[in-house]
């Protein structure tokens, strides 16, 4: 069953913008929001004055002075002065927070167009400031200094999982080798190098342990950028086609470590089932997948958490080239965190972004064979806060 049937309306992008990511020094949080909502606005070929609502999905991780959406009245149009503007967090899945929160503001009714825009500036921050502030989302680490920041937990999960499954060491150099290149053919990702599977897979002083066992090619860089959406329920003057969100599945699972199998990754299970039933589709019916990369032992167990292999069976994926660009499940086409970046709480909206590229045939060198269907996952915490799209060609 379609949204549509489901709760009598459609829920389409019908624009988008997406800057550049990396280290951005000549823009601020401010600018980037502009940028990006601007171009969002013009692609939809809307006026301003047709927004009914707007959400700002932000960490803050590189704690600047917040931003306040409605500044963008100032900046971008003083037709959006009186416009309801929220700013929407929940961790590294803020952005896809706030693109939720405005999909249901469509099916609820009270707004047929909405503005979603996912924004973040890190690198000013140095990474130990930048850790520390991650690590405030986390239940078990909140307050405690950490030299390794978020990858020291994604550590402990790697450790886990070899315990239980057996080395993986080589298979995670894989996949982060696999994302660096797929960067290359992505003009708005951080790092566009083809680092090789040897180099991915070996530690040395270019590729050192951040936190063991992961080395720098596990992790995702700390990144500033933006990107944004236009919600509509009907289509609207855009020059692409707009693209159908067919499904979405949202779940958090507990805080503390000590109530979670660390492998099993359940709620981001569940945000896949929900996400998948709504949109009355199984993996199968999916052309390609965007999923949260923020370490490569993520991605590993999000092949399992998905439901493209059992538990601990998550290397075939990658072995028998299943979730390469040219194989049956491609993931991760634009990079992913790995080497598009991870501006955290633009990450969510980029992700919908990139994937509304493909399914409109205007991905540019990322373009994958006339994709129909696909889906975005979008992670906050270990794991804690999970969201899922379904968005389909129309
Ligand atoms: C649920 C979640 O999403 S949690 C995720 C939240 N995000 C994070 O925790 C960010 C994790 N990443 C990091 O902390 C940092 O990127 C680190 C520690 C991996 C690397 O930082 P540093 O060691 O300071 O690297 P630095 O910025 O000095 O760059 C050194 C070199 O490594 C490269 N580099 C930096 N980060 C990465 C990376 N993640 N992968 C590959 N190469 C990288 C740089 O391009 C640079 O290359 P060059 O010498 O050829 O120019």
């Amino acid at each position: 069953m379609s949204l549509k049937e489901q709760f009598g309306k459609d829920v389409l992008l019908t624009g988008w913008g997406h800057s550049r990511f990396g280290k951005l020094t000549e823009e601020t949080l401010e600018s980037l929001i502009v940028q990006v909502a601007t171009e969002a606005i013009s692609t939809a070929g809307i006026e301003p004055a047709q927004i009914d609502e707007i959400y700002l999905g932000q960490f803050n991780s590189g704690m600047m002075p917040l931003a306040f959406p409605s500044s963008l009245a100032l900046q971008v149009s003083d037709q959006l002065a009186n416009v309801p503007a929220t700013r929407v967090e929940n961790a590294c899945a803020s952005g896809s927070a706030a693109f939720q929160q405005g999909t249901k503001s469509l099916l609820a009714g009270t707004a047929k167009t909405v503005l979603v825009i996912g924004a973040e500036k890190m690198t000013h921050a140095g990474a130990e400031a930048v850790g520390a502030a991650l690590l405030g989302a986390d239940y078990d680490m909140a307050g405690q200094a950490s030299t390794t920041g978020f990858t020291g937990l994604f550590a402990d999960i790697a450790k886990h999982y070899e315990k239980r499954y057996g080395s993986v060491s080589d298979v995670l150099g894989t996949i982060a080798a696999k994302n660096h290149r797929n960067g290359v053919d992505n003009p708005y990702a951080q790092l566009r190098k083809d680092l090789g599977e040897e180099f991915c897979r070996t530690v040395s002083d270019r590729n050192p342990i951040v936190a063991d066992p992961l080395r720098r090619t596990d992790c995702s860089p700390v990144s500033d950028g933006a990107a944004a959406i236009i919600l509509s329920t009907s289509p609207t003057r855009g020059a692409t086609a707009p693209v159908r969100l067919a499904g979405f599945g949202h779940a958090n699972d507990f805080f503390p470590a000590a109530r979670r199998d660390p492998t099993a990754f359940a709620a981001t299970r569940a945000s896949w089932q929900r996400a998948l039933a709504m949109a009355g589709v199984g993996l199968e019916a999916l052309d390609f997948a965007e999923v949260h990369d923020c370490f490569t032992i993520a991605e590993l167990i999000m092949y399992e958490a998905m439901g493209l292999t059992d538990p601990g069976q998550g290397a075939r994926a990658i072995q028998e080239g299943w979730v390469f660009k040219d194989g049956k499940l491609p993931i991760n086409v634009s990079g992913g965190l790995k080497a598009k970046g991870h501006p955290v709480g633009a990450t969510g909206v980029s992700q919908h972004v990139v994937a509304a590229m493909q399914l409109t045939g205007t991905a540019g060198d990322m373009q994958l064979n006339g994709p129909r269907r696909a889906a975005v996952q979008n992670m906050g915490g270990v794991g804690i806060a999970n969201y899922v799209s379904v968005l389909e060609a129309v």
